[in-house]
């Protein structure tokens, strides 16, 4: 199939904050590899993990159980480190996805710089692709950093919604169309786009009716959800909003 679609548009499911919640008491509840498993019996069609360098939510033992578990693709989102670089290749998830990582940031608050970045990223997409891993770079929505994922040779780029989800009126319907317009430029360029960040019940449909977008990752809202209406609900009401964009 062409990645210019028609197609269905996948859901990654970001556990995360399942993590988070687990790693308040230190202890081993509630597990992120059990909410995995429920997800894809739910109908994930991947699961998303960002092992961050200080570790505050997904640990490597996560990984390591996701890894001999999962039936469904693993994206293991991370920066690119040695440390890190060295975990993806020992476990060889399905894809990674570069992100930018501050230690004093609360979330992932911008894009990769792959454009200011290039020598910095490039032996590590060398690497990983080698390992026969799908790279992905989380990216803004913009023509340069498109420009950049493009010479670094990634076959997938996700675009960061979080600035589409925290503005609203004018300055949203703004940033819908900047992320529209990218992602038809990154597969008219044959770089398959997905998006994710920040996103709701309340503002997926407009991204989920973007054609070219081939997966969303969504996490801190599905985990937050689950506590109302139950992880399974929360996941099944997502992907019917997805599907109703469609
Ligand atoms: C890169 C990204 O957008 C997700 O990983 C998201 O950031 C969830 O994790 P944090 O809340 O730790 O940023
Ligand atoms: N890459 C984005 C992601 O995995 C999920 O982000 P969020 O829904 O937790 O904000």
């Amino acid at each position: 199939m062409s990645i210019e679609g028609p197609h269905k548009l996948r859901l990654g499911v970001n556990i995360d904050h399942v993590a988070t919640i687990r790693n308040a008491r230190g202890g081993d509840h509630p597990d992120p590899v059990k909410a995995a498993l429920l997800a894809a019996e739910c109908g994930a069609d991947g699961i998303t993990a960002h092992l961050r360098e200080d570790r505050r939510h997904i640990r490597d033992d996560d990984i390591a159980q996701l890894m001999d578990t999962l039936e469904i693709p693993l994206n293991l989102e991370m920066a690119a480190t040695d440390e890190m670089l060295a975990i993806a290749l020992r476990h060889k998830p399905h894809a990674v996805c570069l992100v930018p990582e501050k230690r004093e940031e609360r979330t992932t608050e911008g894009g990769l710089d792959a454009a200011g970045q290039h020598d910095l990223l490039a032996p590590y997409v060398a690497r990983l692709a080698d390992a026969g891993i799908r790279v992905s770079l989380f990216i803004e929505p913009a023509a340069a950093q498109l420009d950049a994922a493009l010479r670094l040779g990634v076959p997938v780029v996700e675009f960061h919604t979080g600035r589409y989800a925290h503005v609203t009126g004018e300055a949203r319907t703004e940033e819908l169309k900047r992320i529209a317009d990218i992602a038809a430029l990154a597969t008219k360029n044959g770089i398959e786009p997905h998006a994710g960040h920040g996103l709701t019940f309340d503002n997926v449909i407009p991204v989920a009716a973007i054609p070219q977008l081939a997966e969303l990752n969504i996490g801190h809202f599905l985990i937050g959800e689950a506590i109302f209406a139950g992880l399974t609900e929360a996941i099944l009401e997502m992907r019917r909003l997805m599907d109703e964009a469609r």
